[in-house]
């Protein structure tokens, strides 16, 4: 069964420390949220728990096996979806299906033949799964909408099956009704796979989440929805951009 657990972890820059002493851990498929405001640390936790960045102390154990600064064993386990901006786009053409395939055959082993008839097909299953339209799949990867490219990014993460799929901000540069597309794509992909995803908007998920990490910097806590999402530790996290509409708790951030 799919399982991490992160232990004592402590990461910084340099001198500069950005978490500290930060523990949490998660057996089976699911969905795990982590919130905070700029400059928690939460992109560095995800390339900690990737292993492109070595902590100062701790470890991360991803299946039982301990891949603590080694991104070649970690990336067995994980699928990464990074945070995209949109601003720096090459200037090469690729189409929807050739940016799958290239990712696709860079995980197969040396010689590196072309992607065989069985293989197309596996990777035309994961569009499909993702909800691309098969009109996209030899588009322009491009010319796509944030939200198509945000789908086939998914789909880059899923070539290899991972067990644990990393999302960075998937909600960013997408309009409101794509984002209720995509919450409810994480979510079905959240019940065979454990899914950890970075956001600033709990409440988009909050019906397929398991856990929730609430970090900021040094501090942080750990726990179901319903233990964390409490105005008090809401605001040791956020201070005072916290919003209380009947039970639910909303963070005004700038960065939406
Ligand atoms: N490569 C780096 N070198 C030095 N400092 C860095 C580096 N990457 C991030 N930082 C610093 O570490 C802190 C945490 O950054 P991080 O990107 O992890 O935050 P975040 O919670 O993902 O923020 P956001 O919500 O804005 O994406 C910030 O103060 C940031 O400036």
């Amino acid at each position: 069964m799919v399982s991490i657990a992160v232990e004592n972890l402590t990461v910084g820059y340099s001198k500069y420390i950005v978490l500290k002493n930060l523990s949490f851990k998660h057996e089976g498929p699911g969905l795990i949220q982590v919130l905070g405001p700029n400059g928690a640390g939460k992109t560095t936790l995800l390339r900690t728990i990737l292993g492109l960045i070595k902590p100062i102390e701790g470890r991360v154990i991803i299946n039982d096996e301990d891949v603590t600064g080694n991104p070649s064993r970690a990336g067995k386990y994980i699928g990464y979806v990074p945070q995209t901006t949109g601003l720096s786009e090459p200037d090469y053409p690729l189409t929807v299906m050739e940016l799958i395939e290239c990712c696709y055959v860079l995980r197969k082993p040396w010689p590196r033949i072309l992607v065989r008839r069985k293989e197309k097909e596996y990777i035309m299953k994961i569009l499909e799964i993702v909800g691309l339209s098969r009109e996209l799949w030899n588009k322009n990867f491009w010319d796509l909408s944030g939200g198509q490219k945000q789908r086939s990014y998914i789909a880059r993460a899923l070539v290899h099956d991972p067990s644990i799929l990393l999302m960075d901000e998937p909600f960013s540069n997408i309009d409101p009704n794509g984002r209720v597309d995509l919450a409810e794509l994480i979510g079905r992909l959240s019940r065979n796979k454990l899914v950890i995803v970075t956001s600033h908007d709990p409440m988009l998920l909050l019906k397929y989440t398991s856990k929730i990490l609430l970090v900021n910097r040094e501090i942080y806590v750990y726990g179901k929805p319903e233990e964390v999402l409490r105005r008090d530790i809401a605001e040791k996290i956020y201070g005072k951009a916290i919003l209380e509409v009947r039970e639910h708790i909303h963070i005004i951030d700038s960065h939406r």
